[in-house]
Order: C-alpha cells, then structure tokens, then sequence
C-alpha cells in the first residue's frame, strides 16, 4: 500500500497548524472526536449558501434540491458500508442514538422476561447502559462476555453464554479503551445459531477501516459523522430492510408518516419512518462530503496508517518501565489508539501535563466505567489516532511524560 501524503492531508486541516502558549497542538485525541477537513467544511458551508430548505414538503426549487441532496446522502452511505440501499440507511444524532433507536423501537416490543441481551465487558455507555435499562424494564436479563487477560473477548464464553434464551447480541466493532478489535462475524454467526440479532457499535472501526455491512451480516450496525472527519450531529444507524419493516417507530411526527386522520396514522417508506421531523440536513451533506474524502484516501491506506502509528506508540509507551497498557499487542486485533497508565501519576494529571504540552489526549473512564472497574483502575489515559497523526507526535507524548513523573511520581 502506498503510504499516505500526511503533510498534504494535515493541510486540509487548518486546526492543526493552531497553537496555544506559543506550542502548535498535537491532536491524539480522535476517538472522541475527529478533525474536519475544508472539503466537508466547504460542502456544508456551500448548501447553507446556496441549497438550503426544508426536505420533502416544498416543491420550489430549493426544496427539491435539498431534499435530492439528503436523500442522495443516504445512498452514498449505503455505497460505503455496501448496504442494499437507502432504506437500510437511517440518519440519527449519533451512535447513542442509533442504540437507543433499537432499544426502543425493537427491544421494547420484543423484549420480555425469559429473554436474554447479550453484551461484552468493553461496551461503551451508548450500548451498555441503554440494554441495561431496555432489561430493566423489560424483565429481559443482560449476560456479559467476559475478556480474557490480554483484553480480547472470551469467545468461549461467548459459545456458553448465547443460547436460544438470547434475543439479541449488542457488540463493540472496535472498543474505543482497549483498541481490540471484535470477531463481529463470528459474535453475528452465533446470534444467527440461536435466532437472536445482533447489533454492532461500529463507532470506533467505520471511521478507520473498511467496513461491509452485509459481510458481517449484521442486523444493525451504528456510527457516528463526527468520528469520520465528518460534523457532529449525524449518525447512521443501518438496518437490514425486512427488520425494519417490521419495527414501529418510537419518535412521531412531520416527514415519517404516510396518512393522520384524528383516530389514527401510517407511516412512510423507509428510512423515512425513522426520521421524524426537520433532519440535519447540511449533516448529512457533510458526511457524504466526508465519505468522499476518505475514499478518495481509501480505507485500507487510513487503516494501514492509524495501525502504523498506533503501533509505534504502543512500543514506544511499552519500553517505559512505569507504563501500563490496556488492550491485546499490536496486530489485526489492535486499533487505532492506546490506553494506558503512568505508575504513581493519575490519568487526568498526566493530561494535565499533557496539554502544558499542548498534547490533546483523552483521560477518565472513556464511557466505559465497569471495564475500568474489571481493569481495576479508576481511569486511564487515551491517545488516539487518525490520517494526519505522525511519529513526531508520538514522541512528543512520550518526552511529556518525564514532566509528569517529576511532577508525581
Ligand atoms: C465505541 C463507542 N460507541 C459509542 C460511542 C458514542 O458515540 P456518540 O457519537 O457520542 O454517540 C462512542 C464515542 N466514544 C467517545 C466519547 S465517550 C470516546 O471518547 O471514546 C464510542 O467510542
């Protein structure tokens, strides 16, 4: 794979050329969030300036080319994860919102004591507290699977723990605190096993690797714009068809509905359905912007490199003797970022000391409390990587870190 041009991708990045007490910002923090590049900034700015109306209700001009621009968003998306098509593709708020989604829409109709909602030990809050609650109201029960001590999932316990009790399994693609990538394949094939659905939270593996939707044959799967070099305020949340046919919707309104009399309602075709009210439309031009920028990199070239670089701060993190990290070795089982501890120095002082240096890293739980509980430490800090990220980078992390240990340790 020929590696990429980071300094001509960093200057679509005007963010990155910022300082702050004279220090230019190293950005390591993109599992939170990623860096907008000006074609996605440009593509909203442009609709804003010569595109905007409302969706589906005009018929001026204006009206008909917004709603074709958010309609035709859609079936970018469908294109990037090789969905069937457009009504497989609903647009949320985020990832979050795309869990909930299901776990109303579906888990609430469905769900009932004697079901059981698999999970895993690393689902972040967006899954694990949703199911949980969708259990606690449904008298469903939540199992978990348990990692095994390099952090990888136990899917031995996984084969015990999924049986015709489980209704659905809800699993992290990529777990955003230890890294480790999920056989989400394997975890799909064995719900099928058992007539359970699965759901996958592909926030952290959409962004950076190439992603087929129906290879996995998952019944759901969600990401978010935000973490793709898109904006904040779109998610996806892809449904095979036939399931969501069959789902109500649990938001009502403008734009989802097909026939209102005052006794009752119908509903649209999908995604429609699923998206009441005025959507986030420059979002959604944003993403397919967004979208185009990263295949005009390719997936594999964006993978290849976050690994590369994740890789070499793992070793680099590895050869301190006072470092702890969380999360399998690099590999194809590693992702784009590294969580680790500093022995006698606690995460957020450590960032603290990081952004003396005007290194943006991330430190606490990462939405991921009971890992942090089962990891039996109270936080940790995150550094995570994307297509602009450099070797510098990590070395400057790495130099910071004697502040710290003189400072705390
Ligand atoms: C695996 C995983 N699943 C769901 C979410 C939620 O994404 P939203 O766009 O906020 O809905 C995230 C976002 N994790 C951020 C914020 S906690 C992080 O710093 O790790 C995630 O990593």
């Amino acid at each position: 794979l020929e590696s990429l041009d980071v300094g001509a991708i960093r200057d679509e990045f005007p963010i990155l050329e910022r300082e702050f007490d004279g220090q230019q910002v190293v950005y390591l923090d993109n599992a939170a969030t990623t860096q907008t590049p000006d074609p996605v900034v440009d593509a909203m700015s442009d609709y804003y300036r010569e595109s905007n109306a409302n969706i589906h209700r005009g018929i001026h001009h204006l009206s008909q080319e917004a709603s074709i621009m958010y309609e035709e968003a859609h079936d970018r998306v469908a294109e990037f994860i090789n969905a069937d098509g457009r009504e497989e593709v609903i647009f949320t708020k985020n990832t979050t919102e795309g869990e909930n989604l299901i776990a109303y829409a579906w888990g609430l109709n469905e769900l009932g004591p004697g079901d059981e909602i698999v999970l895993t030990e690393m689902e972040h809050h967006a899954s694990l507290v949703t199911w949980q609650q969708i259990g606690k109201r449904t008298g469903a029960d939540v199992k978990y699977i348990r990692i095994d001590e390099d952090q990888r999932l136990d899917m031995d316990h996984a084969r015990e723990l999924i049986t015709d009790d489980t209704a659905i399994v809800s699993a992290v693609h990529v777990s955003n605190t230890l890294g480790t990538v999920n056989p989400v394949s394997e975890l799909t094939d064995l719900a099928h096993e058992h007539d359970a659905l699965s759901f996958i939270d592909g926030a952290q593996a959409v962004p950076n690797r190439p992603v087929d939707v129906k290879a996995i044959d998952a019944d759901f799967y969600a990401f978010s714009g935000h973490k793709m070099a898109g904006p904040t305020g779109i998610g996806v949340l892809y449904g095979k068809q036939h399931l969501l046919e069959e789902m109500e919707p649990y938001l009502y309104g403008g734009g989802m509905i097909r026939k209102v009399t005052y006794e009752d309602s119908t509903w649209g075709d999908l995604p429609w359905k699923f998206e009441p009210g005025t959507p986030q439309i420059a979002e959604a031009v944003g993403l397919e912007a967004a979208i185009d920028w990263l295949e005009d990199i390719g997936m594999e070239r964006i993978q290849a490199h976050e690994e590369e670089i994740a890789r070499y701060a793992y070793e680099r993190l590895e050869s301190e003797e006072d470092v702890e990290i969380y999360g399998p070795e690099p590999g194809p089982d590693r992702g784009g970022l590294v969580s680790f501890n500093v022995e006698g120095v606690h995460a957020h002082d450590l960032a603290s000391i990081m952004n003396d240096h005007t290194i943006a890293v991330r430190a606490g739980d990462h939405c991921t409390q009971p890992l942090h509980d089962k990891l039996g430490v109270p936080a940790s800090t995150r550094a995570s990587f994307y297509v602009y990220n450099t070797r510098e980078e990590v070395d400057k992390l790495v130099a910071a870190l004697d502040d710290a240990r003189q400072l705390f340790a």
